[in-house]
């Protein structure tokens, strides 16, 4: 099983002094966040901080109210949403599949309306992406006779089908039962290895000590301190920083 990404072309990713508010509670506030292209960056943080709102910028689920955000240090923000979605890929706590539909057909709805596909190409490759995350046999079944970690493995096999050149991860195992958590990290993992470019925003330390390229940690819609793996967890700076780990670790 290797979620490897042959044949799609990582880009960098950039924020920019990033602020939005709901009203007047101001979530964001500021944010500067780079991940160079096939790095994965892991965003930790206490609940509320910001993470899942900071995530759904980037793919502009949520239009900023100033700042920007850059692909290869371009701007999407003017960009056709649709089309930006295609290259910005998102894996929720949810899973979001829909019932009623086959596996498989989850997979192709989006490639046959977003990507256009003929119907036998759009299998073809929905049984490849479901080949990488190691659920080849599980094409005709339903999604309510497949696992929570089977069905969020299908949602991120989805994700790829449609060849993004970013993967962001929202809480991906939140909702997991804890046994099925590792089999969604893993794959989480070889897709870092294969060189897609990753925002991941987790509560799983192990995963981003042993995973991340750079950890950010935000804290009421800032990143207090971002860097490599080793120097946010074993040498934090910020005492915020050091109080949220000593409650997490
Ligand atoms: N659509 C929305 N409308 C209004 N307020 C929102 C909306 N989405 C998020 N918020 C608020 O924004 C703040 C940050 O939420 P967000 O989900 O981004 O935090 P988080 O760091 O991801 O938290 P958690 O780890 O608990 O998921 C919270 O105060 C939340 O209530």
């Amino acid at each position: 099983m290797t979620a490897g990404t042959a044949t799609t072309t990582p880009v960098s990713l950039g924020l920019r002094d990033v602020h939005l508010a709901f009203g007047t509670n101001r979530v964001l506030r500021g944010v500067d966040l780079d991940v160079a292209r096939g790095a994965t960056a892991c965003v930790i943080g206490p609940s509320g901080s910001g993470k899942s709102t900071l995530l759904r910028t980037v793919n502009r689920l949520i239009e900023p109210d100033s700042g920007d955000v850059l692909l290869d240090g371009r701007s999407v923000l003017r960009d056709d949403p649709d089309a930006l979605r295609q290259r910005v890929g998102m894996v929720f706590q949810q899973f979001n599949l829909f019932p009623h539909m086959t596996v498989l057909r989850n997979i192709t709805l989006a490639l046959r309306r977003l990507k256009k596909l003929p119907e036998e190409e759009a299998i073809a490759l929905a049984r490849s992406q479901l080949a990488l995350v190691g659920l080849a046999a599980k094409a005709d079944s339903r999604p309510a006779h497949l696992s929570g970690g089977q069905q969020q493995r299908v949602a991120i096999a989805r994700a790829l089908a449609l060849q993004p050149q970013v993967m962001l991860f929202d809480e991906a195992t939140s909702a997991l039962d804890p046994e099925l958590v590792k089999g969604v990290l893993g794959v989480m993992a070889e897709l870092s290895a294969g060189g897609m470019t990753m925002v991941v925003v987790t509560h799983e330390m192990g995963f981003a000590r042993s995973v991340a390229d750079t950890v950010a940690f935000m804290d009421h819609g800032v990143v207090l301190e971002a860097g490599a793996p080793a120097a946010v967890f074993e040498a934090p700076q910020h005492p915020r920083l050091r109080r949220f780990l000593s409650q997490v670790l």
